[in-house]
């Protein structure tokens, strides 16, 4: 099969990760003889040091053009001077909404072989960690007016979190269906105690539902949800939530199962065209230094490899080959722990790469 990709390196960790997942896509490549063509475009802090813009047309035309879509990660400190709408954050939601991925998914998954790289009790760790984070995305706080005014000679600030019906709809309909195909248990997290937005949510969670008779669906106040996301992970299957509510739990739910480097994740909308990426950022402190935990992005390429090209075997291959790299002792900084072997981003892909059948 032929498949072309648009590849966003971004900033920080981003080369280097995007490096090591190519290796394992080459390597899929050759094994089950497909053609993948790479087309290198930029976006966010490269973006402005090439081209003085965070996300040129160019970057956005190819990753229309393209079958789906690998994501680094964008953004750091060199970066944080630029104006709002040119900061690298804003070519990552440039790109979701052009895209129109309004739907990520973010697994939260505990390898056994991390289980003490989690910071919970071991009680609670045994009682198992499997849930799905289906986050929308292109809609919520993140894309609403972001305003800095005075009122009274006093400066004042706001940002607008606002959603319509059919966003809600379209993304409750992604998690439904994800909890059929999973143990049919949603949990909608929202703020509806407070926010007119969760209101709304709310109310079309509950329709969309009318068509799932057989998913269990219970609701959950974000505040709760963090909490039990520590308490009692084993409670969750499915948690369906709004755009910032699922950045914010999703980096929570990550860190129970010992480090978000290990976290990829989807953005699909209508079409199978997708965009792939860890969920973590471009990790600043550990840039260049080949210390960065590759197998977020890596099993981003599974998830691409399944979701966009239906290519089952090649992605259970991918999550085969990091299985067995964890559970024959090899962690990044990020995941170690006792008795294990610590290996650099690097050799880190090296490895998933020669357990790949
Ligand atoms: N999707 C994206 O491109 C995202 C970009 N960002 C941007 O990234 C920059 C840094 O943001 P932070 O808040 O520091 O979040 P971050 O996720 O980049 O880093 C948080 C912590 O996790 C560690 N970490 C993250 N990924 C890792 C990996 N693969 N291996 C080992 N350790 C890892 C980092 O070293 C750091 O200690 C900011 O400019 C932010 O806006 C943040 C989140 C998402
Ligand atoms: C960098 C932001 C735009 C979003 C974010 O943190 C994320 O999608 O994980
Ligand atoms: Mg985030």
């Amino acid at each position: 099969m032929i498949k072309n990709i648009a590849v966003i390196k971004g900033d920080g960790i981003g080369p280097e990760i995007v490096d090591e997942a190519i290796k394992v896509l080459k390597k899929v490549e050759e094994v089950y003889e497909h053609t993948f063509n790479l087309n290198y475009v930029k976006a966010g802090g490269e973006a402005i040091d090439a081209y003085g813009e965070c996300l040129p047309e160019a970057t956005v035309e190819a990753c229309l053009a393209s079958d789906s879509v690998l994501l680094g990660a964008v953004g750091g400190p060199k970066y944080d001077v630029q104006p709002p709408n040119n900061r690298p954050e804003k070519a990552l939601l440039g790109i979701r909404s052009r895209l129109g991925l309004y739907s990520n998914l973010r697994p939260a998954k505990l390898f056994t072989e991390l289980k003490d790289a989690s910071p919970l009790k071991p009680e609670i760790v045994e009682a198992g960690i499997d849930f799905m984070v289906v986050r929308e995305l292109t809609g919520g706080v993140y894309f609403g007016d972001h305003v800095t005014t005075s009122e009274n000679d006093v400066e004042v600030a706001y940002d607008v979190m606002k959603y319509s019906a059919p966003e809600v709809i379209r993304i409750a309909k992604v998690a439904f269906e994800t909890a059929m195909v999973r143990n049919k248990k949603l949990c909608s997290v929202d703020k509806a105690n407070v926010l007119d937005s969760s209101k709304l949510w709310r109310k079309y969670v509950l329709e969309v539902a009318k068509d799932y008779p057989e998913v269990e669906l219970t609701h959950m106040y974000v505040d709760n949800a963090a909490m039990q996301i520590c308490k009692d992970p084993a409670q969750f299957d499915v948690i369906l939530t709004e755009n910032m509510f699922g950045d914010i739990l999703s980096d929570e739910a990550s860190m129970i199962t010992g480090t978000i480097g290990t976290i990829p994740s989807s953005s699909l909308g209508e079409g199978t065209r997708g965009m792939y990426e860890p969920i973590h950022g471009s990790a600043p402190d550990i840039a260049g230094q080949n210390k960065a935990n590759p197998i977020g992005t890596i099993l981003s390429v599974a998830m691409m490899l399944k979701y966009s090209f239906f290519m089952e075997k090649e992605a259970q291959a991918i999550e085969t080959a990091v299985q067995k790299v964890l559970d024959d002792g090899y962690r990044t900084g990020d995941m170690m722990d006792k008795h294990t072997t610590l290996v650099g981003c690097k050799e880190m892909g090296d490895l998933i790469v020669a357990a790949i059948a």
